[in-house]
């Protein structure tokens, strides 16, 4: 027994000495970072609870611009520094994801977000993102927030909403709508009701394994979260199957098998007849069966891509519209600005929204970029690094006189100057909240202030410290849909009704979570107004 006992301690250290002294632990090693355990590393400090997981991503963003931080068997280097976001994000190398991706494997596969075949993928879903289409999605939002004022109003003259979830269904039912061409209100209620509680069990269940992961893959069958976990991808599987079905059998009955290259070739035209009027819109999820129909992507490549476009379509939206209404009902002027040029834009237009129409509300997309700024709904997004990466940045160690290594500004006798290498094998962790909020980029940075993005005051920033939608060949295929999807949904609201405060942003608290958000309820008072 004692032998075995012996065995198995010698095979760790072994283990351990293998991990940290080959050539990607000595090199991630030059990194500051806070001092790692035997064998665990640091994993202990991120094995927590989300809000707490929140503090300490926080904590180690101030204490280090650049850092390693040493995960059971893996290294991550964590970043706030917008030269290293510029050095990496832009690389045509290092494309691949791993850390946090591989726990959505088992619902979103090889779906754009996560896969190693996104470049083909994305060449087939960025048809259903072109302009002329995108157009028709900015319609469809259009409609929906006019529902939406009207529901909230038929609760009174007041109401208070907890925003996050209001929102969240809002956007879920514009995005499928939009992309995939299906009213959620042909299918079942109960399914659509158990698809955002599915969801966050997923988001739960990444967050959670991503800092433990001494949990592996094999185990997830044995333990209770793993059952949870197939139950909820089971819900969320029927969810984009029927979607899926929804949109063929419509196909079926129009028979319209149009090819994939045609649509290609029409989304330049800008033609009402060959991109759809209102009842027979062209939509993302077409382009992906044609592209089916002709063997660029299987049945279940397909169900991969609704999969991974309802969540980062949809739950990213949220929370920036509930974040932006939550500072409107704190920041009143801000709020009657953004409401005096969406009154001009409406009365113009008669209250039917275009791109044309969100394009000319300028304010507005400043406080939706400010918003963006304070609360991304991405906080951390990661690379795997495939290949070795010199960062250009600069090392600054300081050592007292005994020549330990301190960070602390007081105790500094020497400062010596180096560049990092990161080394292949690890993760880097992109921390955009942090980058945000750095002072040397965005002075007095907690404070809302929507005119950082006059166009002169954008000329004279890093490129790179604003990266809500991160950059280079990754970046959000949704972005410029995003804008104005939230624009345009913003302007209803605030057309509709005066926004006041019921909880203050100051007691927020936020969480590590997929997607940034408060860990609690948050309200907002919606006050109907007599709109002219
Ligand atoms: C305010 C709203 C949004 C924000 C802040 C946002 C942010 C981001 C970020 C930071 C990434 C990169 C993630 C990474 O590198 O791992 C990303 C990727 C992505 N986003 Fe968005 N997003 C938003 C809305 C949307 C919308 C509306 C859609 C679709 C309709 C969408 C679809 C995607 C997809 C498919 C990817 C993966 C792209 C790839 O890997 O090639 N996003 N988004």
């Amino acid at each position: 027994m004692i032998v075995y006992f012996q065995l198995i301690l010698l095979s760790l250290f072994v283990l351990h000495i293998w991990i940290r002294y080959r050539r990607m632990g000595r090199v991630v090693d030059k990194m500051p970072g806070l001092r790692p355990l035997p064998f665990l590393g640091n994993m202990l400090s991120f094995a927590v609870d989300k809000h707490q997981l929140w503090l300490t991503m926080r904590g180690l963003a101030k204490i280090y611009t650049i850092t390693r931080v040493w995960f059971f068997t893996r290294a991550w280097v964590v970043t706030r520094d917008p030269d290293d976001f510029q050095i990496l994000l832009t690389s045509k190398v290092n494309l691949n994801k791993r850390a946090l991706y591989e726990h959505c494997l088992k619902f979103a596969k090889t779906g754009l977000l996560t896969s190693e075949k996104w470049s083909q993928r994305r060449k087939i879903v960025s048809t259903g993102f072109h302009f002329n289409i995108m157009k028709k999605y900015v319609e469809i939002t259009g409609e929906h927030a006019e529902l939406f004022t009207k529901k909230i109003k038929s609760n009174g003259r007041e109401s208070s909403l907890n925003v996050v979830p209001v929102c969240s269904d809002l956007m879920l039912r514009i995005i499928c709508e939009s992309a995939f061409g299906v009213n959620l209100n042909k299918l079942d209620p109960q399914l659509v009701d158990q698809y955002s509680e599915a969801l966050h069990v997923v988001y739960d269940t990444v967050v959670y394994r991503a800092t433990r992961p001494y949990i592996r893959e094999w185990m997830m069958d044995f333990l209770p979260i793993g059952w949870k976990l197939n139950r909820a991808i089971k819900i969320l599987h029927s969810f984009s199957d029927k979607i899926i079905q929804e949109r063929r059998d419509y196909y079926n009955k129009q028979a319209e098998n149009r090819t994939y290259q045609s649509f290609v070739d029409d989304v330049d035209t800008d033609n009402e007849n060959t991109l759809g009027e209102r009842k027979k819109r062209l939509v993302m999820l077409d382009v992906l069966l044609s592209a089916e129909r002709e063997g660029l992507i299987d049945a279940e490549g397909v169900r991969e891509e609704v999969d991974i476009f309802t969540v980062a379509g949809h739950d990213t939206t949220a929370v920036t519209m509930a974040f932006m209404l939550m500072l409107f009902a704190e920041h009143s002027e801000a709020q009657d600005r953004a409401r005096k040029e969406v009154t001009k834009v409406f009365n113009e237009c008669g209250g039917k929204l275009t791109i044309t129409e969100t394009q000319k509300l300028e304010y507005l997309d400043r406080c939706v970029k400010e918003t963006l700024r304070l609360y991304p709904p991405f906080s951390i997004f990661a690379r795997y690094i495939d290949e070795d990466v010199q960062l250009s940045n600069i090392l600054i160690k300081y050592y007292n006189t005994n020549n330990y290594e301190l960070y602390s500004i007081n105790q500094f006798v020497a400062i010596i100057l180096e560049k990092y290498l990161v080394p292949a094998g690890v993760d880097v962790l992109f921390l955009s909240y942090d980058t945000h909020r750095d002072h040397r980029h965005w002075p007095d940075p907690d404070k809302f202030d929507p005119d950082r993005f006059l166009p002169e005051n954008v000329k004279k920033r890093h490129p790179y410290a604003y990266v809500p939608f991160s950059a280079g060949p990754r970046n959000c295929i949704g972005q410029k849909f995003a804008m104005h999807e939230v624009k345009s949904v913003l302007a209803h609201v605030l057309y509709n009704f005066n926004l006041e405060p019921v909880d203050n942003i100051a007691d927020i608290k936020l969480e590590t979570y997929i997607i940034t958000q408060p860990c609690h309820p948050f309200h907002v008072k919606f006050i109907a107004r007599n709109a002219n």
